[in-house]
């Protein structure tokens, strides 16, 4: 019997996964080596005597220090303890200093005669948490000009624009497009066309570098410039300054011929109230000025003028 059980230890010794069983009360009664290393090397303070801890105690603490994951640990755990779970998964970030790392809890029951037990297994799925990652990456980016698509400006400004609600910042909103892109396209042919996105795409990150801002591709020849806690007059500086830089933009492929942009230039106070809609249709309409009256300009919405901050309630 003694060699069975030292030879059934060998063998959960091998096991990658990191291994506690707990009883009934939550009393640490087994931990597999891999365990036993991850706490050695991420020094764990209790790694010495893992056998004395109470596994859901440590849970309950951390929950206290409002580690969000201890909280559904515990509460997991006790309903497969209370048997109201059959098994209980959950997925938990656990970085270290130098790198990013997931893991997977998976707890189940196990009766042994009278005495009830719970295994729990601790999976490391970092790889899988990247890859995905990496998927939701590319699913926010254009794939012509690598900045933000449609899908992301979508959901940033939407933050933004809350977000501003809230501090009562004013957020200011540009609309690029592209003079006479068709006639480019169809004069250099979509290749050329393609370069000038890019070309463009490349100049825009520099206007937007706060946590606040973003540039995204809004459509087409289309580029959108969010702009938060901004106030009108220093958006149209940084926009003047965009304009500026695509002037002295050498493109040989273009042959001489001038790229130029119609932008159009809102600012607002958003209010939880309003539509978020109006500030981007703002900007929509200065644009469509901003080509009616002969394009490569910079029109600023007037219909909506900034409130001064220390104005706002
Ligand atoms: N090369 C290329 N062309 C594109 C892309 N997306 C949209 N276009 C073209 O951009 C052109 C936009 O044409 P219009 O909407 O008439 O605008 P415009 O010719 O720039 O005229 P204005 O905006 O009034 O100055 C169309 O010919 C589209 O086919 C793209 O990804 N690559």
């Amino acid at each position: 019997m003694v060699e069975s059980k030292e030879f059934l230890k060998s063998i959960l010794d091998t096991i990658s996964e990191h291994i506690v069983v707990i009883n009934d009360s939550g009393d640490i009664k087994f931990v597999n080596r891999s365990w036993q290393t991850f706490g050695d090397e991420n020094d764990c303070q209790c790694n010495t005597q893992w056998e004395d801890q109470n596994y859901l105690a440590i849970c309950k603490s951390a929950a206290a220090h409002g580690d969000e994951f201890g909280a559904k640990a515990y509460t997991g755990i006790n309903q497969v303890i209370n048997q109201q779970l059959t098994e209980f998964y959950l997925e938990y970030p656990c970085h270290s200093d130098t790198e990013s790392r997931w893991f997977m809890m998976r707890a189940v029951p196990l009766k042994l005669g009278t005495t009830g037990y719970v295994v729990i297994s601790h999976l490391n799925i970092t790889e899988r948490k990247i890859a995905e990652q990496q998927v939701r990456e590319l699913a926010r980016i254009d794939g012509l000009t690598q900045i933000a698509n449609r899908r992301h400006f979508d959901d940033f400004y939407e933050q933004e624009w809350s977000r501003c609600a809230r501090l009562k910042h004013p957020l200011s909103l540009a609309m690029i497009d592209l003079d006479n892109f068709k006639s480019l396209n169809d004069n250099f042919g979509h290749l050329v066309g393609d370069i000038c996105l890019k070309e463009v795409a490349k100049l825009l990150p520099d206007y937007t570098r706060r946590p606040g801002d973003l540039c995204a591709r809004y459509g087409g020849e289309e580029f959108v410039l969010v702009l938060g806690n901004t106030q009108c007059h220093q958006a149209q500086k940084l926009v003047t300054r965009f304009m500026t830089a695509l002037n002295t933009l050498q493109l040989p492929e273009l042959a001489g011929h001038p790229l130029t942009v119609s932008i159009g230039l809102a600012t607002i106070y958003p209010s939880s109230s309003d539509d978020a809609m109006l500030l981007i249709e703002m900007a929509d309409s200065a644009l469509y000025q901003a080509k009616e009256a002969g394009r490569n300009q910079l029109v600023i919405a007037d219909n909506i003028e900034p409130l001064n901050i220390e104005q706002c309630p």
